[in-house]
């Protein structure tokens, strides 16, 4: 593992005449937590496409953990878990069921130690048996994070992970996102729209408009030099309102 989890020189990615991400370049150090913002359709979850090499970038290269998205795909594959917005299971099966489908599919030596182990972690001891149909959708965000980190990623990406999560289920979640960061030394980065929770959870920001990058420092730092400005909400309405006058 490098210093540097994730860099981006020049992204750029464009839908047919649409340009939906302009020659972004980005570097998060390994260890933060790491949140983009934006408003709705600046770009976020493109970005998280192309780093998860689940689409291709018009031009531009990113580096994830050493390895390039475009020429070492698979290795960047190997050290990347995801937790997409709406997560899927096989709903028939048991918990433990689906986590060893996943853990096949990513070729984890001793899927069952590993599973075990995941399954502590994220306190699901004595549920693993249960079908996924039965689960809530704070099980099944927990869930879908034992499936992203049950291949041992260095860098996890989590897209609105508490979209539609009530607040214990919110808390819950911020606790485990903190316990991969400082247990298991994970770099995480996450999209989201719930900036109380981003000053709660995450180390440092960027800032998305329309495509192009508008702001990355630390969430200390941010928070110092806006000093007429009451929270991180507030921070970045401010920021905003600068690209647009
Ligand atoms: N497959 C696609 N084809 C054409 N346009 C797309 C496609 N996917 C996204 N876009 C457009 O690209 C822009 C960026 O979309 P993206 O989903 O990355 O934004 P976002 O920041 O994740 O938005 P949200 O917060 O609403 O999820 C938007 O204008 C969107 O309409």
């Amino acid at each position: 593992m490098t210093d540097t989890a994730i860099s981006t020189t020049a992204l750029t990615k464009r839908y047919g005449s649409h340009q939906a991400l302009n020659e972004l370049t980005l570097s998060v150090p390994s260890g933060e937590i790491f949140g983009l913002l934006g408003h709705n359709g600046a770009g976020k979850t493109t970005i998280v496409n192309l780093l998860t090499t689940l689409m291709e970038p018009s031009s531009g290269t990113a580096v994830i953990g050493g390895h390039d998205i475009a020429t070492a795909s698979n290795q960047v594959r190997r050290s990347i878990g995801y937790l997409p917005e709406n997560v899927q299971f096989y709903d028939n099966l048991t918990l433990a069921e689906n986590l060893l489908f996943f853990a096949r599919l990513s070729g984890v030596r001793a899927p069952g130690a590993r599973i075990r182990d995941v399954l502590e972690f994220l306190d699901f001891t004595g549920r693993e048996n249960h079908r996924m149909g039965t689960f809530s959708k704070g099980m099944r965000q927990r869930a879908g994070i034992a499936q992203a980190i049950v291949h041992n990623p260095s860098v996890l990406f989590l897209d609105e992970p508490t979209s539609g999560l009530d607040p214990q289920g919110v808390a819950r979640l911020r606790e485990i996102i903190i316990a991969l960061n400082t247990d298991l030394g994970m770099t995480i980065f996450m999209n989201t729209h719930l900036l109380a929770e981003v000053t709660k959870t995450c180390t440092s920001i960027g800032i998305l408009s329309s495509g192009t990058l508008i702001y990355q420092d630390s969430v200390a730092a941010t928070l110092d030099s806006f000093p007429g400005q009451e929270s991180l909400e507030d921070i970045y309405l401010h920021i905003e309102a600068g690209q647009r006058s």
